[in-house]
């Protein structure tokens, strides 16, 4: 969807000859630019998808399936190394993300390592880690890094939505959600319908982040 709306805009840009000549040369170093569309790289089809729906259309970009190998450490350096050797690959301007979910009372843990707690133990063992706890608040976190090409060192964007962790309510087709329900609501994550939960989350934020980036560098 995203690539071909890219490729339907280089279309459009390219057949603009009536406008002026500025205008013309801006739009030449444009299309130049959107020839060559940024690859998001994930093996998360779910991710995929509110990537497109958040951005789709606003920044050209191609996806690839991929699934990843992740460092451990600090979710900025996470995201980073996932960058740096998805760049390899695409040799070009790639994208990657990588989403954490962090409990206050555990100081940001599960953070980048929820996914193996998820798959182990289940959104019953997610909630069961803040049965000691009388603070059940945490905050969601995705963090998108972008490098130009595997040479460059990639720029990191990220985007936080605070709530708290709550017995699993809602489909629960996209990992964590249904244990998550934003500040402000009384529907978690899964309950809530995709465009609002895509207006308020986490991954809205980042994006925003990284579309204003875009934007500044007229890229
Ligand atoms: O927006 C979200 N809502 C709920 N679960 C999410 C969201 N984003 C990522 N996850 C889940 O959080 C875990 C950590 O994500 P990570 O970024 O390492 O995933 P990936 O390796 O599948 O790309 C995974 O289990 C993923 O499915
Ligand atoms: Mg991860």
């Amino acid at each position: 969807m995203a690539a071909s709306s890219s490729a339907q805009l280089v279309g459009k840009l390219g057949s603009a000859p009536s406008l002026p000549t500025a205008t013309r040369s801006l739009d030449r170093i444009i299309s130049a630019k959107l020839a060559q569309p940024v690859t998001f790289v994930t093996g998360n089809a779910k991710k995929l998808e509110e990537v497109k729906a958040i951005i789709g259309g606003k920044i050209p970009f191609k996806s690839v399936k991929l699934d990843l190998p992740e460092l451990q450490g600090e979710p900025e350096e996470i995201s980073k190394e996932k960058c740096r050797i998805a760049a390899r690959q695409v040799q070009g301007p790639t994208l990657v993300e990588d989403t954490c979910l962090c409990y206050n009372a555990l100081n940001g843990l599960p953070g980048p390592y929820v996914k193996w707690f998820l798959q182990k133990t289940g959104h019953e063992g997610l909630n069961n880690l803040l049965l000691a706890y009388d603070d059940k608040s945490a905050y969601a976190m995705c963090i998108f890094s972008f490098a130009m090409d595997a040479d460059s060192e990639p720029i990191t964007f990220t985007g936080k939505t605070h709530g708290v962790v709550v017995p699993a309510r809602g489909p629960g087709d996209f990992g964590w959600d249904p244990i998550f329900q934003p500040d402000g609501y009384d529907l978690t994550y899964a309950e809530m319908p995709k465009e609002e939960k895509n207006k308020i989350s986490h991954r809205r934020r980042a994006l925003d982040k990284v579309r204003e980036f875009f934007e500044k560098h007229d890229l």
